[in-house]
């Protein structure tokens, strides 16, 4: 293989995977040679090789293929591949510094970033934009003014978008600083792999000399003792040396069941903003933005006035599900011909349709309860109990459980992270006050058909 055919294929990732995952992961290669149907290229580091071959060898085949060479395999070699000995290991991590610090930089174990993942690309509106500017103001880059960022909220609402964004923007603004991005399972995975190579002294030395440290789902170390022991040591660690730490999850810290107590209020020390479940304009305001990028992929395909607004009104599970749904819509278009019609949505995207069709959520049974008994929302979470809020509050648990398929704990952690107990005791009371109390039997009825409609 020649250095010109590389320099195609290379060319070519460039685009596919981004600059980010291309300076990391892809330019550090080398081509070696092309026999017997396997292409072989060289890597520096172990780390390195079992990255790329785990997350980016398909599309290396790929390009190598549109480049004329047909291979069946890519074959990684690292030039000294030798395990540490088990003396060296064993040494002081001090004596060890300097060699351990030379090879960090190119072995920082973070995860690739996706390129689409940017700010530019991130639709704000009401429910995400106070976790939006807390993320820009890390992305700046200046002073550390909170420690950590807390990040969180449900299933695809845009979490690991925002990460992926200041990390993006801190490789412009600061192309010096050392800046890691994992899920809080590879941080696990990389722990046990150091622990069992008997390579802990480096793994906490890379750990500590990060400028930026990131992690994705930190939910996922939750009862996994020792794995949270080192993360807990590792945070400390880079929040005395005044380095920035950003966290995800899908839950408040406060309610991440089985999480050590002191990483919980550690966890909670710096800014801890939620991204809350999108409401219709930034439904809209998300597809408006990805049918503009769609237009210059699919020239020439036209969509109907409505259809936008059709699908921000009837999908509202989450951003992922939003963004699948246009995306088959203008596959299907473009590959029969058509206008993208209400019809054609409809025809096209029936399965998600129904999964979406009168999906109650636990924050509009709220909403509407509270309206309904004038009390305030916050109410509904909050701990008062007289009976005048308390009783509205069971009502809506029960609401909760009647027209969602939530659980009792999920339920609970929705009312103010109150315990399953508490939950099923409000829901007893309301199944036994309606035999006796008409009233509340007619307010059921209403809230029902209002919530369903
Ligand atoms: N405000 C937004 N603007 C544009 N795209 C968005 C927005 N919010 C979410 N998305 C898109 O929705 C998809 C899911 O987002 P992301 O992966 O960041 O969710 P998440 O909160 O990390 O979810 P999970 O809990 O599943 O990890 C991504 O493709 C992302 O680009």
């Amino acid at each position: 293989m020649t250095e010109e055919t590389w320099g195609q294929v290379c060319n070519e990732l460039l685009k596919t995977v981004g600059k980010n995952n291309y300076t990391t992961w892809i330019a550090p290669l080398k081509p070696l040679e092309l026999s017997e149907g396997i292409v072989a290229v060289e890597a520096p580091t172990k780390f390195l090789r079992d990255w790329v071959s785990r997350n980016f060898a398909d599309q290396i085949l790929r390009e190598l293929r549109v480049a004329g060479i047909v291979a069946e395999r890519l074959e990684i070699r690292v030039p000294d591949a030798r395990p540490i000995p088990a003396a060296e290991v064993a040494k002081p991590a001090a004596a060890r510094r300097a060699p351990a610090r030379a090879t960090e930089a190119a072995d920082l174990p973070g995860a690739p970033l996706d390129a689409r993942f940017t700010f530019d690309s991130f639709v704000v509106g009401k429910p995400n934009e106070l976790a939006h500017a807390a993320a820009r103001r890390v992305a700046e880059g200046g002073p550390v003014t909170f420690n950590p960022l807390f990040l969180y909220g449900g299933v695809g609402l845009g979490k690991t978008h925002l990460m992926h964004a200041i990390a993006h923007e801190l490789s412009i603004r600061r192309p010096e600083a050392r800046v890691l991005y994992l899920s809080a399972e590879q941080f696990m995975y990389r722990f046990v792999q150091a622990l069992r190579e008997r390579q802990i002294m480096d793994f906490k030395e890379m750990f500590r000399s990060v400028d930026v440290l990131m992690v994705d789902d930190v939910q996922f170390i939750a009862g996994k003792d020792s794995t949270q022991e080192e993360f807990f040591h590792t945070f400390n660690a880079l929040v005395d040396q005044g380095k920035q730490i950003v966290i995800s999850a899908d839950r408040a810290p406060g309610e991440i069941k089985d999480l050590e107590e002191r990483i919980k209020s550690r966890l909670q020390c710096g800014l801890v903003v939620d991204l809350h479940p999108t409401d219709y304009e930034l439904r809209l305001g998300i597809l408006q933005t990805k049918t503009e990028a769609y237009r210059a992929q699919y020239p020439g395909l036209q969509i109907a006035e409505g259809v936008l607004e059709f699908l921000a009104h009837r999908i509202t599970t989450n951003v992922r599900v939003l963004e699948g749904a246009l995306t088959r819509l203008f596959a299907f278009a473009s590959l029969v011909g058509r206008e993208i019609t209400l019809d054609l949505a409809q025809e096209c995207l029936t399965d998600i349709l129904r999964v979406s069709d009168r999906k109650v959520t636990i924050e509009e049974i709220q909403r509407k309860v509270a309206e309904h008994y004038n009390v305030r929302l916050s109410d509904m979470i909050g701990p008062k109990r007289v009976r005048t809020i308390a009783r509205p509050r069971q009502v809506a648990m029960y609401l909760a459980k009647q027209l969602t398929t939530r659980s009792l704990p999920e339920i609970g952690r929705r009312f103010g992270g109150r315990d399953h107990t508490t939950i099923m005791h409000g829901i007893r009371k309301i199944e036994e006050l309606q035999g006796a109390d008409r009233q509340l039997a007619e307010d059921i009825v209403l809230l029902k058909r209002l919530l369903e409609s």
